[in-house]
C-alpha cells in the first residue's frame, strides 16, 4: 500500500470521540466500580426469611441470624434489618460475617472505613463491646476495632463508624468482614443491625467513591465521556422498577435500591451525584439517559406520561438547574455541589428500536418537546434506528448500537462515509465484536461467542474505529460495550475490562480503545483511502498543539502488510510506535492476563517511511512535526 497524507485537515476531532458506556451489568457497579465491599449490605429489596435475604451473610460461632422486616426500621427506604441472637451458652466471638462481592481484598497499606447501624430491640442490660473485624480464610484476625455498647441506651438506631487497619496483607481474597460480641458478655442478647458498609480507600479519595484500580484503568485511557445509567439497566423490569434518579441521591439510608435489569439487586449506592463526581474526577463529560416511558414489563400510556417527563426535567435540573429556581437543583446544592455540573447530551431512553411504535407515536415527541423547551442548550439523542422511523421533531443526534462478528467490523469500516452530511450527528454508543458466528451472534461460547475479547475482534474493532475517526465530522462519540465485568459473576461477554476482588484484567480490545483514545489528536488529516473491501485500514490525525501526528493502522487479516507513507510536511526521523498484535484467537484472561500486550518501539520516520503491520494487529505511529 502507498498512503499519501494530506497536509490540510478536513475537520476537528471531537473531544468526546472516545469514552465509556456504563450500566450496572456483570456486577460492574455494585461489586465493581462502586467501592462498597459488602454484598447485600442493607438487605434491600429482599424478602425476610428467604435464603436470598441472607445472601453473602453467615452466622459466626453459633449466632442465630435472620432478616426481619423491622417494626421501626432504620429508614423508610430500608425496611429490613438483621436480627442476631446470641445463644445463652455462647462463648468466644459470636456474631455475623459477610463474604463480600466474591471475596474481600485485605491490604496492609489500606485503612478501611467500616460502619453499621444497630440497636437493641428491647431494653437490655448489656454492657460490653461490639467488634468489627477483617478475618482471613484461616480464621486469623487481620484487623479489628471495638466499641463500647450499653444496651440500656441503645434502643434507638445508632450508627457506628470504625477504621480498620490490617496488620498484614491477606494471602488471598477469601476473607470476611465480621461484627461480633463476646459470647459470654452477650449471652442471650438479641440485637438488630441495619446497613453495614465497608469501604477501602477510593479513587481520588471520594466519599462513597470508586474502586481505585478499576477507576484508574478507565481514567488511563483519557476518556471524553461517560454514558450512564444504561443500557437495559435504565429501563426496569416494570415501570416502578425503572431507574429513578431521586432514589439514587442523598444519604445511603434513604436509597431503597432496585431490582436491576441484569438479574441482581442494585444498591443505588452508585447514584446520580456519585456518577457526576466520578465523571469530573476522571476528566469526562456525561451522556446522561432519562427514562422514556418504556420498561421491559410495560409502557406508559400517552395520557399518563406527564409525571415521567417531569421526572426527567427534575433529573436534568439536579445536574444543571438553578438552586433558587428548582427543588432538584437545590437538593444538589444541599449535597455540596451548588454549581451546575457539565452536561451537553441527554439520551431519550435506550434502544427504543425495541419499542418503536410508542416512541414514534408520542414518547420521543413528549420527552424531547418538553425537555428541549426547558433546556434549549442541551442536545437530545434518539435511540431508534437512524431515520427509521422518521421521527418528529427530527433528531439531531442518534445513538447507534452494533454487536457483530470481527469481519462485520472490518467490512463496515466505511459505513459512515456513506452517511449524508445533513447536520445529524451520531453516537456509536455500543459496539463490540462478540462472536464468530453471524447466524447466532448472541449465542453461547460453544456457538462462537467470545468469553473475552479476542485479537481478531480487537483488530476488527480497530479497523472500524479508523472509520469512526475519518467520519468524526458526524460521529461525535463512540464506546465499546459492555465496559466492565466481575469475572466471578456476569451476564454478558465479552467485556472490555475484567476484574475479581483484587485484580484487574485488561483485554486486547481495552488496549485498542486506549490506543485510539489517548492518541485521538485534534484534527483529521485525509489520506489515500484504504480499500473498503480490504482488511488493512488506517487513519491519520494531528495535534498542532503538541506538534504530533498519529497514524493508526489496523490489520485485521492473517497476513502482514507493508504500507509506505508519504507526508507533505517535515517530520523528525525519531518516530515511536505502539503495536498490539497476537494470534487470531488470543485473549487476555484471568488465567493469562498478559497474553497480548502493547509493545512500544522507536522507528526511523521522516517524510516517507514504510511500516509493516503484523497480522491481527492494531498500531499507532507517533510522529513529531517541526
Ligand atoms: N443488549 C445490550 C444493549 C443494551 O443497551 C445493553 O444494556 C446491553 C449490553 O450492553
Amino acid at each position: 500500500f502507498t498512503v499519501v497524507v494530506n497536509g490540510t485537515a478536513s475537520h476537528p476531532v471531537p473531544e468526546t470521540l472516545f469514552g465509556y458506556m456504563f450500566e450496572d451489568i456483570n456486577f460492574s457497579g455494585d461489586g465493581g466500580l462502586y467501592a462498597e465491599m459488602l454484598m447485600n449490605r442493607a438487605f434491600q429489596q429482599v424478602v425476610p426469611g428467604t435464603s436470598s435475604a441472607l445472601q453473602a451473610w453467615s452466622a459466626v460461632n453459633g449466632a442465630e441470624i435472620s432478616v426481619v422486616n423491622s417494626t421501626s426500621p432504620v429508614s423508610s427506604a430500608l425496611p429490613n434489618s438483621l436480627e442476631v441472637t446470641i445463644p445463652s451458652t455462647a462463648s468466644g466471638a459470636v456474631g455475623v460475617a459477610n463474604s463480600g462481592y466474591f471475596g474481600i481484598n485485605v491490604q496492609e497499606s489500606w485503612t478501611y472505613n467500616a460502619s453499621f447501624f444497630f440497636k437493641f430491640p428491647s431494653g437490655s442490660k448489656f454492657n460490653g463491646k461490639v467488634t468489627a473485624s477483617l478475618v482471613g480464610l484461616d480464621g486469623s484476625t487481620l484487623a479489628s476495632s471495638s466499641v463500647d455498647v450499653r444496651g440500656a441506651s441503645s434502643t434507638k438506631w445508632t450508627e457506628f463508624f470504625v477504621h480498620l487497619k490490617p496488620s498484614k496483607t491477606a494471602p488471598n481474597t477469601n476473607n470476611t468482614f465480621t461484627v461480633t460480641f463476646d459470647g459470654k458478655e452477650a449471652a442471650g442478647e438479641t440485637i438488630h443491625f441495619a446497613m453495614f458498609s465497608l469501604f477501602p480507600p477510593t479513587f481520588k479519595g471520594r466519599a462513597n467513591g470508586m474502586r481505585m484500580d478499576v477507576a484508574q484503568a478507565l481514567a488511563d485511557t483519557k476518556p471524553g465521556f461517560w454514558r450512564f445509567p444504561g443500557g437495559n439497566n435504565l429501563e426496569g423490569q416494570t415501570i416502578p422498577q425503572r431507574w429513578i434518579w431521586n432514589n439514587t441521591v442523598g444519604p445511603l439510608v434513604d436509597r431503597p435500591g432496585r431490582l436491576g435489569d441484569w438479574g441482581y439487586i442494585n444498591t443505588d449506592g452508585l447514584g446520580l451525584k456519585d456518577y457526576l463526581d466520578f465523571i469530573v474526577d476522571a476528566g469526562m463529560q456525561p451522556i446522561m439517559a432519562v427514562w422514556a416511558g418504556y420498561s421491559f414489563g410495560g409502557t406508559v400510556d400517552a395520557a399518563d406520561i406527564g409525571p415521567y417527563v417531569q421526572e426527567a426535567i427534575d433529573q436534568i435540573n439536579f445536574v444543571i438547574g438553578d438552586p433558587s429556581k428548582s427543588a432538584a437543583a437545590a437538593l444538589r446544592a444541599s449535597l455540596g455541589h451548588p454549581e451546575p455540573y457539565e452536561l451537553h447530551y441527554v439520551e431519550i431512553g435506550n434502544e427504543d428500536f425495541f419499542a418503536t411504535d410508542t416512541y414514534l407515536d408520542y414518547r420521543w415527541a413528549d420527552f424531547v418537546g418538553n425537555l428541549s423547551a426547558a433546556f434549549p442548550q442541551l442536545n437530545f439523542l434518539a435511540t431508534t434506528m437512524t431515520f427509521d422511523p422518521v421521527l418528529t421533531p427530527g433528531p439531531k443526534f442518534y445513538d447507534v448500537h452494533v454487536y457483530n462478528t470481527p469481519s462485520w467490523f472490518v467490512e463496515n469500516a466505511f459505513v459512515y462515509d456513506g452517511f449524508e452530511r445533513n447536520g445529524t450527528k451520531y453516537f456509536e454508543g455500543e459496539y463490540a465484536a462478540i462472536s464468530t458466528n453471524a447466524n447466532d451472534l448472541f449465542g453461547t461460547p460453544a456457538d462462537g461467542r467470545f468469553n473475552f475479547p479476542e485479537m481478531q475482534g480487537s483488530a476488527g474493532e480497530a479497523a472500524f474505529m479508523t472509520g469512526l475517526e475519518r467520519n468524526s465530522d458526524i460521529v461525535f462519540a463512540a464506546s465499546y460495550a459492555p465496559t466492565l465485568q466481575n469475572v466471578a459473576n456476569f451476564q454478558w461477554t465479552p467485556n472490555l475490562i475484567g476484574y475479581d476482588a483484587e485484580n484487574v484484567f485488561l483485554s486486547t480490545s481495552y488496549y485498542v480503545q486506549k490506543m485510539f483514545s489517548i492518541n485521538k489528536g485534534e484534527e483529521y488529516l485525509p489520506s489515500t483511502l484504504p480499500d473498503a473491501t480490504g482488511v488493512v485500514h488506517w487513519s491519520v490525525v494531528r495535534s498542532p498543539s503538541t506538534k504530533q501526528v498519529f497514524i493508526k493502522v489496523a490489520n485485521a487479516g492473517a497476513d502482514a502488510a507493508s504500507i509506505a507513507f508519504a507526508l507533505p510536511f517535515v517530520v523528525s526521523t525519531e518516530g515511536s510506535m505502539e503495536v498490539l498484535t497476537g494470534a487470531m484467537g488470543a485473549s487476555n484472561t484471568p488465567q493469562a492476563p498478559n497474553t497480548v500486550v502493547p509493545k512500544t518501539l522507536n522507528f526511523k520516520a521522516g517524510k516517507s517511511f514504510t511500516f509493516d503491520a503484523p497480522a491481527f494487529s492494531a498500531s499507532v505511529l507517533t510522529l513529531k512535526t517541526e
